[in-house]
């Protein structure tokens, strides 16, 4: 099968039943491949067969910035040909504001990777990560020769993503927070002068060994600026992390780095609305979601979650997941009645950009790896908070106050009943 240079896979895939979307059982029927109806993104599919005049006012309600469509940007030639040589899907888009009289604009670049892992996952755990770290090396370059000022990896980019098999034997691939993954990445951003958000799988020597699934802030220096511990750790389908790693105990820290505030909401945190208030609230200004999900269970909710989120809290939200099938090599199961299994389903990539006004980017493919890049204003932000008022209208002090009473062992709901409902017996 061949990738065309809209996304489009040469081979004709078929959609199942009568090739209709509108009645599918489930994503199965639509998507064959990773591919839906042959395309790897909804965008290129619907830039393909829309009308242009409809595709526009698709575009309307995908989100206007300042008015209009998103605009793509030219990428540098050596970053067109580091994406061709080693076959990874790149975008480039701009995300502008409103011309201020009295600030001037704060352009930042800002790249995502989303990459699959290289070996299969019986390989000696060593050489799995070598390849890994040589397979992204390249989208890296691309980023910085595309002059990217900050980049942030996906979720335990460094390792399969194990979690769901629940055998211990996957903790080794953890690392220090100065282990073998940041000393790469810190050579890179040195060299690129890149701020680069590095999620691995943290080994806490000076705790007793303690594992934990971290963001390492690298910043543009090489130096590293700090870290970040997901809050969050999931409980549902195949995602019972808890085997491997704790919950988080850094709170909700935002980075200022040279290029602006950032901070990090580690995957499942993305369905915490209160985990994005707290970064929003800390002031950060692109807030990055490294993730690892899969098809049925969250497809659905990926670009919705992370919209809303940049549109409540008046930021910029970076999402990533990672791409492909991981097979394991011993069955497992999810303890819901279903079948042991040796893959946990497709990660669908469709890394994208979300931006406080409601604008988000296209999505990479739903099956490479990738490199999307996009140039922000920072000046949205405080634009959109201005236009809306958000913060000013919010009454924390009654949810600061409803929280602290459910937080009460004695705490009782407040609902009033209609009197006359019959009486329940308990
Ligand atoms: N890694 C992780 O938190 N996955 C949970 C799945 C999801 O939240 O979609």
């Amino acid at each position: 099968m061949e990738t065309t240079q809209n996304g489009k896979v040469e081979e004709e895939a078929t959609a199942g039943g009568d090739g209709s979307i509108c009645g599918f059982e489930s994503l199965g029927s639509v998507l064959l491949d990773g591919l839906i109806f042959g395309y790897d993104s909804l965008d290129r599919l619907l830039g393909d067969h829309l009308h242009p005049k409809v595709f526009q006012s698709a575009v309307y309600f995908m989100g206007l910035n300042c008015g209009r469509a998103l605009e793509a940007v030219p990428l540098a030639d050596c970053a067109k040909a580091l994406s061709s040589e080693y076959d990874f899907d790149i975008l480039a888009f701009r995300f502008t504001a409103d011309k201020e009289l009295l600030r001037e604009p704060r352009v930042v670049r800002v790249g995502l990777i989303q990459n699959s892992i290289v070996c299969p996952t019986t390989f000696p755990f060593l050489e799995q990560k070598m390849a890994i770290h040589e397979n992204v090396k390249p989208m890296i370059d691309a980023a910085g020769a595309s002059g990217v000022n900050i980049l942030c990896l996906q979720e335990a980019w460094m390792m399969p993503f194990a979690f769901s098999t629940k055998e211990k034997r996957w903790c080794e691939f953890a690392e220090p927070v100065d282990g073998e993954s940041t000393r790469f990445l810190q050579d890179l951003a040195k060299k690129y002068n890149m701020v680069i958000v590095n999620p691995i799988l943290e080994r806490d020597i000076n705790h007793g060994e303690t594992i934990w699934n971290t963001a390492v802030i690298i910043g543009n220096c090489g130096n590293i600026i700090g870290k970040h511990r997901k809050n969050h750790i999931p409980r549902g389908e195949d995602f019972n992390e808890s085997t491997y790693y704790m919950e988080g105990n850094t709170g909700h820290p935002v980075f200022e780095t040279a290029y602006g505030k950032i901070a990090v909401n580690i995957c499942y945190g993305r369905h915490h609305p209160l985990n994005w208030l707290a970064f929003g609230l800390n002031g950060a200004e692109i807030v990055f979601n490294p993730s690892a999900t899969v098809g049925e269970l969250s497809e659905t909710t990926w670009p919705i979650e992370a919209r809303n989120a940049a549109i409540a809290n008046s930021y910029f939200v970076g999402s990533i997941n990672r791409v492909g099938r991981e097979k394991f090599p011993n069955l497992s199961t999810s303890g819901d009645g279903k079948p042991q299994h040796t893959d946990f389903g497709r990660f669908y990539g469709s890394s994208h950009f979300s931006a406080p006004d409601a604008s988000c980017t296209p999505s990479l493919s739903r099956q490479k790896d990738g490199l999307l890049v996009s140039d922000m204003d920072l000046n949205l932000c405080r634009q959109l908070k201005d236009k809306w008022g958000f913060r000013m209208t919010a009454r924390y002090e009654l949810c600061a106050d409803m929280l602290a009473r459910y937080l009460k062992p004695d705490f009782e709901p407040q609902v009033i009943s209609d009197p006359l409902l019959p009486k329940k017996s308990s």
